[in-house]
């Protein structure tokens, strides 16, 4: 149960505690928030509702924190890593049971998201001990007009307070996918957790502070984006922010500082399939990428572009698997289960009824219960349809026949987003071409868009975001280069 056994320290009453200066705390305030289960649509947990006063007063002891984590040492960073991975994984159970009734996710699918995290905090201690162990040694002489007189040597620095904001649909990865990488590059780490989904961020917080990291070096603030949100991205205290989610991550960036930001925001990632394409593995995977949590990934296939000539075969094998799909409560392992909230679903909805009004195939009937929707093809759906365009979040997918490559690659690159696009051909050399033109972060070929495994480079173009995450690129990003310039008095050219 939430709350129980080593997490007993994080809760008081029925109200789950935030965390500043290594403690567990109510705030002053004396108000909180509720998380919705999504499957009962009742209050499942509280949260504090933290003020302007405590998000000072976390940056404060982040900064004064931060100071002093510079300077220990990169093993001993990755050690408290490791440690806290390991306990992360020790307590999965727990964790994940909050991610079944905060945010719906299938039970099996909340379990590995848990284990998922902690085998990136260990591949991001391991990483950063490689990366930050190196710089750069340069000589001044293969620059024009220069002697051997000057050495530079550049090493990777902290940049300071990294603020971190996941979205709701993997609360805790999407949350260490920050918290590692900016903690073994010498940073101190705020995190403001989605709402539903905050109290698994904060179980997952108190294994850290479990591991032992020193006071203030993480925190976590919670309460509603909306009301603290705009406090915390323009607070001169911050040094980077790392976000993710829809776009809120546009209007941050328009507000913040001169601080480096990372953000991966929406996506509308299509699935081109050519004539040649092995059409079982372009269904199986339609139903992995479209359909997994409900379609609610960035990365989830959310339209499907595909040859005319092949298109009514590849449609009746979707249609066989979306039969098979098990519809009902996160609990019982369901492959669809209810979307995040209410207005999600209505949102959904939306785009359903705008679609049928405009005359796409309903290759099933349309069926919602509350926040529980069935999963749904609509083929034959034209670009004056807002299906073709925007993303549902849900387990809704449109099938666009083209009829020529040209055709699919123009419909992707009309998108304002660019994340993943993927390819189904047998032909590489095609595929190959086809990759280059798609204005996309990444394209996956005969297979369908994921952001793992978690050291692969993952980014979007467009209104997909600013920079790239994946672990190695996010240690880099949470980093600026330092240089060194030897001086020498005379030129000096080492011999062999
Ligand atoms: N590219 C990627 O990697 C991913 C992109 N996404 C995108 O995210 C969207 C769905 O996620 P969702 O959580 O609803 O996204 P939101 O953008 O609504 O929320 C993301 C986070 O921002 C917080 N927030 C809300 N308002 C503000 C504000 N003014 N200032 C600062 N933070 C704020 C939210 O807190 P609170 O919950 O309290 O409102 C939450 O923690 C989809 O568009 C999806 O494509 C999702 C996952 C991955
Ligand atoms: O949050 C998301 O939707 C992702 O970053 C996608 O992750 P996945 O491809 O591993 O599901």
């Amino acid at each position: 149960m939430a709350g129980s056994g080593v997490f007993e320290e994080i809760i008081d009453g029925d109200v789950f505690k935030y965390y500043s200066e290594g403690e567990w705390k109510k705030s002053p305030s004396g108000k909180s928030v509720s998380i919705i289960n999504p499957t009962t649509r009742k209050p499942q947990y509280k949260v504090q509702a933290c003020t302007q006063q405590e998000v000072n007063k976390v940056m404060e002891t982040a900064k004064i924190a931060q100071k002093q984590w510079a300077k220990t040492p990169l093993w001993k960073r990755a050690e408290l890593l490791h440690k806290a991975a390991a306990i992360l994984k020790e307590h999965k159970a727990p964790i994940a049971d909050c991610l079944v009734k905060e945010i719906a996710k299938p039970a099996k699918d909340s379990v590995t998201e848990v284990v998922r995290s902690g085998d990136l905090i260990s591949y991001c201690a391991e990483e950063g001990v490689r990366i930050l162990g190196e710089g750069k040694f340069l000589v001044s002489d293969s620059f024009p007009g220069n002697e051997r007189t000057k050495y530079c040597l550049t090493s990777k620095v902290p940049l300071g307070v990294v603020l971190a904001i996941p979205p709701f649909n993997y609360p805790v990865n999407l949350a260490v996918s920050k918290i590692g990488p900016a903690l073994i590059a010498g940073n101190s780490l705020v995190l403001k957790p989605p709402t539903q989904g905050a109290v698994a961020c904060l179980h997952m917080v108190h294994c850290f502070h479990l591991a032992g990291f020193p006071k203030g070096l993480i925190s976590c603030v919670t309460g509603k984006g909306s009301e603290i949100g705009d406090f915390l991205t323009m607070h001169p205290g911050v040094n980077c922010i790392s976000f993710t989610g829809g776009d809120t991550g546009i209007a941050i960036s328009k507000k913040a500082g001169m601080i480096p930001l990372q953000m991966e925001l929406g996506g509308k990632d299509a699935c081109i399939v050519l004539e040649d394409a092995d059409l079982d593995l372009v269904a199986s995977n339609i139903i992995k990428g479209g359909f997994s949590y409900s379609g609610q990934r960035c990365t989830a296939v959310k339209v499907v572009l595909v040859m005319e000539s092949v298109a009514d075969t590849l449609v009746e094998k979707v249609k066989a698997k979306v039969a098979k799909l098990t519809v009902g409560s996160p609990e019982d392992d369901c492959d669809i289960t209810p979307v995040v909230s209410e207005s999600s679903a209505n949102f959904i909805e939306g785009l359903v009824m705008d679609a049928k009004q405009k005359g796409a195939t309903f290759c099933q009937s349309y069926k919602r219960e509350g926040n529980l929707i069935w999963p749904l093809l609509l083929d034959n759906v034209q670009p004056d349809m807002r299906i073709a365009w925007e993303e549902p979040f849900g387990p809704i997918l449109p099938v666009i026949r083209i009829t020529s490559v040209e055709e699919g690659i123009h419909h992707c690159n009309a998108s304002n987003f660019g994340l993943q696009g993927c390819i189904f051909t047998r032909d590489i050399n095609k595929a190959m071409l086809i990759s280059d033109a798609m204005e996309t972060g990444t394209v996956q070929i005969n297979s369908a868009p994921a952001r793992g495994p978690d050291h692969f480079p993952f980014q979007g173009l467009k209104d997909s975001g600013i920079g790239s995450q994946g672990i190695t690129n996010s240690i880099n990003m949470m980093t600026k280069i330092k240089s060194t310039v030897i001086n020498l008095p005379t030129p000096s050219y080492t011999m062999g």
